[in-house]
């Protein structure tokens, strides 16, 4: 349904909000309020993070997450903090975080949404006071109202969300956000204790020249990913690589280019999470006219099987994407061939 009421600079979040439940007449504002909901609860991170270095809660915990790294105060904090804001908001019946093995049963069993969140990005900045982020999906069950939520509520494909979005902890705080109609961007007015359309339907652009990829694991990465860097390096676009997925994103979002999180040694499927990193902002990617995919197929096709699996991540700019997808088949291809040779000579 084609979008009647462009909303205009300055609009406050909930009127917003409630302009678009408007536009679809069996909306019930379940949705609606879950939105609220994650806007309130990354208001009080963003006074948390803001005081951090001041309130003694920087540094680890001490203990590990499921996937074993290190976790935060502030990983801690954020992941309390957004189950405690949907649970009590009623309108959520299970959620997937970063920081917790399984399904949090926040016991609306009533409610229709299940949320899968990444409650801190970019914890290793968190010390050095270089932004951080929250990233979410939102999906309906699939479970029967009434029941706790399952495993099949949880692990849908990306294709199945109703919305997703991101905050940014930046010089300023903002909720980046779609409910499949576009992508609009919200800045926090901390004095007012709201946040404002700053950024109305955002587009990706078509072609760029930023390319954001930690390089420290190059001699491990695809020969393909290695061929694509070079011409990156060769027409001397810029690198640039904050190490917050959601702040590399963001500025590529802005300014055309494109993120890669490659499979490595190290990390054999990539680094990123598929269900609370990959899917919103592949979801946000295509809504805004960007692509998002592992290298070699579209992120949003993935089927999750586990709630914490890994892939690798190439988003942005819809023709650097393809460029790079290009340059990875085309070595496959060669080392297909290459492999046939060797059998035949064998
Ligand atoms: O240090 P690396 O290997 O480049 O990884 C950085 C990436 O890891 C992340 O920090 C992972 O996210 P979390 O901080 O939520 O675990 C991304 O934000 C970032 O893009
Ligand atoms: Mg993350
Ligand atoms: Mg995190």
């Amino acid at each position: 349904m084609m979008d009647k009421l462009t909303a205009s600079v300055g609009t406050a979040l909930d009127r917003f909000i409630q302009q678009k439940q408007e536009q679809f007449p069996y909306a019930t504002g379940e949705l609606s309020q879950l939105l609220r909901d994650i806007a309130l609860a990354a208001k009080i991170i963003n006074r948390e993070i803001n005081r951090a270095g001041l309130a003694g809660i920087e540094g680890g915990v001490g203990s590990d997450n499921v996937q074993g790294e290190a976790q935060q105060k502030l990983d801690m904090i954020a992941d309390i903090r957004f189950t405690r804001a949907l649970s009590k908001g009623g309108e959520t019946c299970g959620i997937i975080s970063e920081e917790i093995d399984g399904i949090i049963d926040t016991g609306n069993h009533h409610a229709k949404y299940v949320v899968a969140i990444d409650p801190l990005d970019g914890s290793s900045n968190i010390d050095v006071n270089v932004l951080v982020g929250t990233i979410f999906s939102i999906y309906r069950r699939r479970s029967p109202i009434g029941r706790p939520p399952t495993k099949e509520d949880m692990l849908q494909q990306g294709t199945e969300q109703i919305a997703a979005g991101y905050v940014l902890y930046g010089s300023s705080t903002m909720l980046v956000y779609s409910t499949g109609y576009g992508v609009n961007g919200f800045t926090y007015e901390p004095s007012l204790g709201e946040y404002f359309l700053s950024h109305p339907n955002m587009k990706c652009k078509e072609d760029g020249s930023i390319y954001s990829i930690n390089e420290g694991g190059y001699n491990t990465f695809p020969e393909g990913l290695k061929s694509y860097l070079s011409t990156c390096k060769e027409r001397e676009f810029s690198a640039r690589y904050i190490g917050s997925l959601v702040g590399d994103f963001h500025r590529n979002l802005l300014k055309g280019g494109i993120y890669i999180y490659p499979s490595t040694s190290k990390y054999k499927k990539g680094k990123l999470r598929l269900l609370y990193e990959c899917n919103a902002l592949a979801f946000l990617a295509e809504q805004s006219g960007g692509m998002a995919t592992d290298g070699y197929q579209r992120i949003l096709e993935i089927k999750p099987e586990h709630f914490h699996e890994r892939t690798p991540f190439y988003v942005g700019s819809p023709k650097m994407v393809k460029e790079a997808m290009e340059h990875l088949n085309e070595y496959e291809e060669e080392e297909v061939v290459s492999v046939k040779t060797i059998k035949v000579k064998a």
